[in-house]
């Protein structure tokens, strides 16, 4: 049984750092296990062009000690008013490295995404001919497709025909949570890949509703059954290139947590790494990890892999009941466990 495990760094291919105080105090969780993260555009207001993502991107550096090594790759969300000269622009300029999907309401923050996902066609074929990464919150808004259903009727409704007419757009299908999805993706090109998220390996959705509702376990898309969970543990130990790790990272106030109506996210920024190697560890698949975790990404986005390297050692930290994100209390993912693998240095 290994006790140690070394891999190259890695990257988190989705993470929202949101901004402000909240920016200051969750950044260097993420700085400290990964080399690069592609972060989310979903702030209010939402950084929807070149001119906004280089703004943000200045103000996640500020956000961490001077000389940490960690590089922001920015996106922008895509509205019904996008500019597509503008995104090949912010390409060109190395500001952007992916647009962001969000459809109108589906999740936070998503009010100004895209009502009619048809009429974005223009702003696609710009994005296929920069190069620019299209990145996906796969699931429908209407109201009569029940939430377990949301992503498997987004597939089919519109992520099947954007990728067939779209065969050069490089498209991550992100927190992929669905035998449906998995199937998706393997089936399609080279040109689709997936994010899975960790809290998606651990939790079905009866860790979120029985025995009483558990609203750190609250993400979107929302934990489904455990045949699916499985299909996700498949995929991210498969060895393919096509799934990469995507944190969603997630942070909301407590409050607004605990709360009658409460915000879909969950903070897992904290034990990222360790959430994801228990996993690896429990399927038998640690040797699998470097693939998921440091190689695949990179691969996908055409970037060079990272120099430099991070070892886990077996034996867990205690991950504690709250935290302090710049003066909000927030619950981290896996609050009062005690995980099985710890980094031990970066
Ligand atoms: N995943 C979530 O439940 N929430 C994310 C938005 C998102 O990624 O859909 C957030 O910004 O809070
Ligand atoms: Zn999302
Ligand atoms: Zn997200």
């Amino acid at each position: 049984m290994a006790e140690s495990l070394t891999i190259r760094r890695p990257d988190d291919w989705h993470v929202h750092l949101r901004d402000g105080a909240m920016l200051a105090g969750v950044a260097h969780y993420t700085a400290r296990q990964f080399a690069r993260a592609i972060v989310m555009p979903n702030l209010s207001p939402p950084v929807t062009t070149t001119a906004s993502a280089r703004d943000y991107r200045a103000r996640i550096v500020d956000a961490l000690p001077a000389g940490t090594a960690f590089e922001p790759l920015m996106t922008a969300y895509l509205t019904d008013h996008t500019d597509p000269a503008d995104l090949a622009r912010g390409k060109a300029e190395g500001v952007l490295t992916a647009a962001k999907l969000y459809p109108a309401n589906a999740t936070t923050n998503s009010a100004a995404g895209v009502s009619d996902i048809a009429r974005l066609d223009r702003v696609l074929g710009a994005m296929e001919e920069a190069g620019l990464v299209l990145c996906v919150h796969g699931e429908v808004t209407d109201a009569d497709v029940d939430v377990f259903d949301r992503e498997a009727v987004f597939i089919e409704r519109h992520l099947a025909r954007m990728v067939e007419r779209f065969p050069g757009l490089k498209v991550v299908f992100e927190h992929v949570t669905t035998a449906e999805g998995v199937a998706f993706v393997e089936g399609a090109g080279a040109n689709v890949a997936g994010t899975i998220t960790p809290q998606h390996l651990h939790l079905n959705r009866n860790a979120m509703l029985v025995g009483g509702i558990r609203p750190h376990a609250y993400c979107l898309p929302v934990a489904k059954r455990e045949r699916h969970r499985l299909a996700l543990r498949r995929a991210v130990t498969s060895g393919s290139g096509k799934f990469f790790l995507g944190t969603d990272s997630a942070p909301h106030a407590r409050a607004d947590k605990e709360s009658a109506c409460g915000c879909a996210g969950i903070f897992n920024a904290p034990f990222a790494l360790e959430s994801y190697a228990a996993v690896f560890d429990q399927e038998n698949a640690l040797d699998r990890f470097e693939q998921f975790a440091s190689l695949a990404g990179p691969a996908f986005y055409g970037l060079p892999v990272n120099e430099g390297t991070i070892t886990l050692e077996r034996g867990g930290p205690a991950v504690p009941d709250t935290l302090d994100a710049g003066g909000t209390t927030v619950v981290p993912f896996h609050a009062g466990e005690t995980l099985t693998w710890r980094l031990a240095s970066g």
